[in-house]
Formats: C-alpha cells, sequence, structure tokens
C-alpha cells in the first residue's frame, strides 16, 4: 500500500494530510486566442475556453483559471453555461475536457469557497457541484477527459464524469480521491462514481487511504483508460473521439443513461439532504480549522 502511496512522488506532510508532488509554479495570467476559420467556433469566458470544431463536430473545452484550475464557483458556473450550449448545439457531438494550465489538470474544489464563508455561501457553492456533476454525468454527448496534470480530489471526480479518461504519462502527475486525506469526507456520489469506475474493492481501499496515482497505477486499476506521451493527449482524446463517433448516437446516448440512471437519481433523492449535510459539516470549527491550516501549508509550502 505504502509503495502504491508513495512510488516514485515527493510528498509533502502535513498532520495526516500528504499533498500531491510539487515542483510546479504557475503563472496566473493567460492569453486567449481565437479562430477565424467558417467551420471553427471559439467562444472564451474569463475560465473557460471552447473551441468547438463545425468540420468533425468535436468542442474542446479548456480550463484556464490560473494557477491550478481550483473549481471555484466562478469556474463551475462558467463550465456549465458552456456545457449547456454545447449540449443544445446540433453541430457539436463530443466534447473533450482539458487543462491550458501547465502541470494541472485541476486542483479539486477551491478550497477558499469552502473556508471562512457563511453558510449560504456553501450551500450555493455545494449546489453549483452537484449541478456539475448531475450534468456530466448524464451528458447526452460524448466526453473525453484530457488529463494533461494532476488531478485531486473534485479534479478526479470531473475526469470520472466523462466516458473515457486519457492521462499524460508523466510520473509526477497524480490522480485519486484523496479526501480523507484532508480530513474530509467524499460525498456519497463521489463514492458511487469511483465504485462504478473502478469497482467496489479498488473503491474501498482508495477511499480509505485517500489515495493518489501515478498515471500507470491510475492506468492498472482502471481510473484511466489510456496513457500517453504528454504531446499526444489531444491527438488521442480525437482519435478515440472518431471511435465513439462511428457509434449510432441514440444507442450509445440510451445505453449510458441507463448506466448511470440509477447513480443520477440517487443524488436527485437527496440532494437537499447532502446540500445539508455539506454545509453543517464543513460549517464545523474543527473541520474549518483543518482546511485553514491545510490553506496555509500550501501557501508556505516551498519546493
Ligand atoms: C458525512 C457527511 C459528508 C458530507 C460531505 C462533506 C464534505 C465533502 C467536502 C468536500 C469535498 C472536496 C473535494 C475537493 O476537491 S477538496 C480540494 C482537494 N484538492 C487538493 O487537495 C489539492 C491541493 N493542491 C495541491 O496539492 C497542489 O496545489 C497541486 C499539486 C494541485 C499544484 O501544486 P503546485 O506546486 O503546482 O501549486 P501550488 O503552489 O501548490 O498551488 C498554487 C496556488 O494554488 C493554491 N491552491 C492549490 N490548490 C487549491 C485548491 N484546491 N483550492 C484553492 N487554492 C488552491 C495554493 O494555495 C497556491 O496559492 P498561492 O500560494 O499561489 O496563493
Amino acid at each position: 500500500m505504502a509503495a502504491v502511496l508513495r512510488r516514485g512522488a515527493k510528498f509533502i506532510s502535513f498532520g495526516s494530510s500528504q499533498l500531491l508532488p510539487g515542483g510546479c509554479k504557475h503563472g496566473r495570467t493567460s492569453t486567449l486566442s481565437f479562430f477565424s476559420s467558417s467551420n471553427r467556433n471559439s467562444s472564451s469566458s474569463s475560465k473557460i475556453k471552447v473551441d468547438l470544431d463545425g468540420s468533425t463536430g468535436i468542442a474542446v473545452v479548456k480550463f484556464q483559471s490560473p494557477p491550478v484550475n481550483s473549481m471555484s464557483l466562478d469556474f463551475l458556473t462558467e463550465l456549465s453555461i458552456s456545457l449547456e450550449k454545447l449540449e443544445l448545439d446540433k453541430s457539436c457531438r463530443g466534447v473533450i475536457l482539458t487543462s491550458g494550465q501547465p502541470k494541472i489538470f485541476s486542483a479539486g474544489l477551491d478550497i477558499l469557497d469552502m473556508y471562512g464563508k457563511n453558510p449560504e455561501h456553501y450551500a450555493e457553492f455545494w449546489k453549483s457541484v452537484q449541478d456539475i456533476w448531475l450534468k456530466l454525468y448524464s451528458y447526452s454527448k460524448i466526453t473525453i477527459a484530457g488529463i494533461n496534470g494532476s488531478c485531486p480530489a473534485g479534479g478526479c471526480l470531473m475526469a470520472m464524469t466523462c466516458d473515457y479518461r486519457i492521462m499524460a504519462d508523466d510520473p509526477r502527475y497524480r490522480i485519486g480521491l484523496n479526501e480523507t486525506q484532508l480530513g474530509i469526507v467524499a460525498p456519497f456520489w463521489f463514492m458511487d462514481t469511483i465504485v462504478n469506475t473502478v469497482g467496489h474493492r479498488t473503491a474501498e481501499l482508495s477511499l480509505q487511504f485517500g489515495l493518489m496515482y501515478s498515471p500507470s497505477d491510475a492506468l492498472k486499476i482502471g481510473l484511466v483508460d489510456q496513457v500517453v506521451p504528454e504531446e499526444k493527449v489531444l491527438s488521442t482524446a480525437t482519435e478515440t473521439m472518431t471511435q465513439f463517433m462511428a457509434i449510432p448516437d441514440h444507442a450509445r446516448e440510451i445505453s449510458k443513461s441507463m448506466l448511470r440512471k440509477p447513480t443520477v437519481d440517487r443524488l436527485l433523492a437527496f440532494r437537499d439532504a447532502d446540500t445539508k449535510n455539506f454545509v453543517s459539516f464543513i460549517s464545523k470549527d474543527s473541520i474549518q480549522k483543518s482546511l485553514g491550516m491545510y490553506l496555509t501549508m500550501l501557501k508556505q509550502r516551498k519546493v
């Protein structure tokens, strides 16, 4: 187990928490680009860039929220709007989710949205997390995650909602649900999602230890479907998308929906209770204290 936890990685410890391997720092500015060809349809909000190629029907949705694409309320709202527009757009058949930030797919939920705020904010934030999961887990179009960097917690959850996951072959990158390492508990629908992805036994170990996997270990347990050199992540995602597109949409869509509906329905049935649970859990003094210490440690650590 220790080998799975630590192999090849330089972890930074704080209390019982382990961080992802460090080493990368990020610029906080980003450059937006626009395509002029009539077959391409680009739009860019501040945190999400969408490039839809009308000739292939493939949209690339790029996260561009420096430094680490953390999923803040703003990020989630912008992503939700972009996904909704693409779902309504008949010229789009598939969406590739990837990152425009170096070395990070997404650092997961933005801890600043879960720290030092009031209960109304926590409830609004949590509903937006539920919303993006519901949208992606029941998305009618094909979704592929091009995981070109580390992908902890909420980042891993988002990748797991996709129909297929391709991860860059860089031993410094990690993916997994590390919530217990932060002293928090992954909600039941995070758990359902990982069980559906890797199976019950692997999910038990993964969740209890808060395991973060290297790309090759993630491939072994089926958390990702393919590992390729980083420069090939997008081209492999496009090739894979073409294979999905060869299947009649209605048959693929109905199959996906039948497989995922029970999991989606479970959150829909308990959505309000789940929000209340989250708000009461995250508002606890002890949890706030842990999150505060974790944030301080994240900001202080220099590698
Ligand atoms: C029984 C009832 C249950 C009810 C349910 C209750 C609770 C469930 C609740 C929550 C579930 C949460 C899921 C989550 O997603 S929590 C978030 C988990 N994410 C992490 O732990 C990742 C932490 N980050 C890292 O390990 C590294 O930052 C990373 C490897 C991603 C990148 O390393 P790098 O060295 O490149 O960059 P850093 O210098 O560490 O970071 C730069 C900058 O960004 C800030 N930051 C990093 N991650 C986050 C984050 N998730 N949110 C907010 N801010 C983040 C970091 O502090 C640095 O800031 P600054 O110093 O530049 O100001």
